[in-house]
């Protein structure tokens, strides 16, 4: 049991004639755990011991996060974790080069932790530090059909039965520049035969998860237009951002994008420039709590709605959840359950506290417990990151050879 907690102690000596600040809570330890199927949990422990969790990773460069978060270990180890802000703000500056996915993954992590620890220190849900519920529950949604989208309808079938009745599936395969008329049909037609099959009991976003390039993807959204998607998703690469206003133009489909942005800074130009109805930033690449509860209030300031990236963990879902349950603008919540990335650990393998996790009718319920809300069988984490491969996307190539966005 941690010792009396910071806060409680403080209390303990406040004499009314003066405050004892007494000496501030330290980072005493960061340890990382690559696991199954393609996670990194951040253990960051304090000599208050109270321990805080974070996923920091970016997909296929855990390594690279790892060691980015190492570097920045040595300036936390000694600092009190509940200066937040203060740290954040360190992480960012502090090392003159900033942004990107790498070390905004590894800021993202480490905020996420801090923000649990926080929220243990006060025996509050981080939820509740941030100005408490603006919702009662969030709407969820589901990925169907995997990489190359293959019968998302059997897909689609099975998770209506636990009530759920929002989807994500990829919108093509491998896609040229310039492509065929039988491409663009293959994915309109698995889009008309989801229509055809459910009508409109059930809604879904297509992510042409960069696959598509600027002229296609003109195409695409005119050819998809009929069936009404909820939205399409990074309709071109997040560096063609200057297309998401002409797009936009052309379609009254919804475009999202925010999964490959890693900032205030990146997201401020999308809002600017507009074209994009749904951002979505992904809690464990945009700098953690401390940056998307920021994201989401540019975001809302711009009638833009929020719906964070989350292919990965419980630790970045319950961190996603945080900010959603203080977000107005926040609409869907992204999580992995099912996801064709998780081989070898499923979303709540390493969580204790599944109840918490439950789908109720296509929704989360607000997290209960203090901090993120996420009680991790620690034990089957240091287990699992004993015998871990690196995971890596695959390497798509086109018919001629030449390397295709995956
Ligand atoms: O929307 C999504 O979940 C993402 O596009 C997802 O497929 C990728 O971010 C993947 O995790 C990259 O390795
Ligand atoms: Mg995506």
């Amino acid at each position: 049991m941690p010792k009396e907690s910071y806060f409680k102690r403080s209390k303990a000596h406040y004499t009314g004639r003066v405050f004892i600040i007494l000496a501030a809570m330290k980072i005493t330890k960061l340890t990382l755990y690559r696991v199954p199927p393609r996670w990194m949990f951040l253990k960051i422990e304090t000599d208050e011991g109270i321990t805080g969790w974070g996923e920091p990773v970016i997909e296929g460069r855990a390594r690279t996060v790892e060691a980015a978060v190492n570097e920045l270990s040595e300036y936390l180890v000694g600092q009190d974790p509940l200066r937040i802000n203060d740290l954040w703000q360190v992480m960012y500056r502090g090392g003159f080069y900033r942004g990107g996915a790498i070390l905004m993954s590894a800021i993202a992590g480490i905020d996420q932790a801090l923000w649990d620890i926080k929220g243990k220190a006060l025996g509050v849900p981080v939820y509740q530090l941030l100005g408490g519920l603006v919702r009662d529950r969030m709407k969820m949604y589901s990925w169907v059909g995997g990489d190359r989208p293959a019968d998302v309808i059997d897909g689609i079938n099975t998770l209506r039965e636990i009530g759920i009745n929002t989807f994500k599936m990829n919108g093509t395969e491998e896609l040229g520049i310039i492509d065929t008329a039988a491409a663009v049909d293959a994915a309109v037609s698995r889009v008309a035969q989801i229509r055809d099959t459910f009508g409109n009991a059930i809604e879904f976003g297509i992510d042409f998860h960069g696959r598509v390039a600027a002229p296609m993807a003109k195409v695409l959204l005119r050819e998809l237009e009929p069936y009404r998607p909820l939205f399409v998703e990074e309709p071109v690469l997040a560096e063609q951002a200057e297309y998401y206003p002409r797009l936009a133009d052309s379609t009254a489909i919804p475009l999202a994008a925010g999964e490959r942005m890693y900032s205030r800074f990146e997201f401020k130009h999308v809002f600017q420039r507009g074209g994009i109805a749904i951002v979505q930033p992904d809690l464990s690449h945009a700098g953690g709590i401390t940056e998307c509860v920021k994201i989401a209030a540019m975001a809302e300031a711009y009638d833009v709605a929020l719906a964070p990236h989350c292919p990965l963990g419980p630790v970045a879902l319950a961190a996603c959840l945080q900010v959603d349950f203080v977000s107005h603008n926040a609409v869907l919540q992204e999580q992995s359950m099912g996801i064709h990335y998780n081989r070898g650990a499923e979303l709540l393998d390493y969580v204790v506290n599944k109840e918490d996790f439950q789908i109720i009718d296509g929704y989360f319920a607000p997290l209960p417990k203090p901090g993120l809300g996420v009680v991790v069988d620690e034990e089957r984490i240091v287990a699992a990151s004993m015998n871990v491969t690196d995971w890596r996307n695959p390497l798509w190539r086109h018919p001629d050879g030449s390397v295709a966005e995956w």
